[in-house]
């Protein structure tokens, strides 16, 4: 390179690709709705948190789109363990429900795991169940067969639609997450993708250590800017997943920052943007869920 500021890293472009895989779906949910089978996707939202209320709302817009039927069970910010474990049941129990989430994080009080256990594996969109986290890391099933968290299955998808290969190649997973650090990490080492795997995190003594020498970072600690170009091995790609919500103290503006410092375009192969790389990926994949779901439902009725 002559110019070292000239190099722009090409763009995992999650949105493109999260908009092909819904044209997809649309196509499946058409071919359930020919059997007279309507998937549906339940919400359980917990309190008015913005965030957790505008990536609600465009699940159901999601689902509108390709034809999934959506149901809501929101409760007060006041809603106690056992009000939310009633939500949890009754969607369990409703026919149309054909797979649902509880949007996390739930309020301080409550106990996340107990809620998430209560939710019937077979109608866990999210892949957040301790039966399909123990899938995952048994494979006992591939994607089809049982959910995978929607964030590590939309980084898959949006590597595998680029050409990208994971074999073979040293991952480095900075995050230790449930919904994203610690399943992709566990997911990756799995025969079929063949990764070498190194799980960081805000603990990591020297992090730069790490980084350096991976050819793909999965940035996902929910710390601003945590992935300087200084830490990316020129060519590497870069996913950045981590998002942070930055108030401005002038204007009470909000912005969404990610991991990656933008500078890391400079010295990146391949980057994902945030707003637009992982995001939508996550809403395509848990569409993927609900269909497959439905379509699993189809077959174990015969
Ligand atoms: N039950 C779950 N809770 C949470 C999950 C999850 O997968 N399951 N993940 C996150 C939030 N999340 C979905 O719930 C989510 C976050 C962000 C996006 C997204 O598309 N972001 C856009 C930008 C959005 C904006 O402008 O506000 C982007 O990256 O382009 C989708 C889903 C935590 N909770
Ligand atoms: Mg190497």
């Amino acid at each position: 390179m002559s110019d070292p500021g000239s190099h722009r890293a090409s763009v995992l472009d999650g949105a493109a690709t999260a908009r092909a895989i819904k044209g997809e779906l649309t196509e499946r949910v058409a071919a359930l709705a020919a059997r007279g089978v309507v998937p549906g996707l339940g919400t359980v939202l917990v309190g008015a948190d913005p965030g957790s209320q505008a990536y609600v709302r465009g699940k159901h817009r999601d689902c509108a789109e390709v034809g999934i039927a959506s149901l809501r069970e929101d409760l007060p910010a006041t809603a106690s363990q056992a009000d939310i474990e009633a939500a949890v049941a009754r969607l369990n129990a409703d026919p149309a429900c054909t797979g649902f989430i509880v949007q996390l994080p739930l309020p301080a009080g409550i106990d996340t795991n107990r809620v998430l256990e209560l939710v019937d594996p077979a109608k866990d969109a999210d892949g957040l169940h301790p039966t399909n986290l123990g899938r995952l890391v048994l494979r006992v099933n591939g994607p089809i067969d049982s959910p995978l968290p929607c964030t590590p299955r939309g980084i898959l998808e949006l590597l595998v639609r680029h050409g990208i290969s994971l074999a073979g190649q040293d991952v480095v997973v900075v995050g230790r997450g449930t919904t994203v650090g610690r399943t992709i990490g566990l997911l990756l080492t799995r025969r079929e993708f063949n990764a070498t795997v190194t799980l960081t995190h805000t603990g990591t003594h020297d992090l730069a250590e790490h980084t350096r020498h991976a050819d793909i970072i999965v940035a996902a600690a929910g710390v601003p800017g945590i992935i300087t170009a200084d830490l990316v091995k020129p060519g590497a790609i870069v996913l950045d997943v981590g998002v942070t919500r930055v108030v401005s103290p002038g204007t009470g503006s909000t912005t969404l920052v990610g991991d990656v410092d933008p500078r890391v375009a400079e010295v990146a192969g391949w980057l994902s943007p945030n707003p637009g790389g992982v995001g939508p990926m996550t809403r395509a994949m848990l569409l993927a869920n609900v269909v497959e779901a439905a379509e699993r439902a189809v077959i174990a009725a015969g």
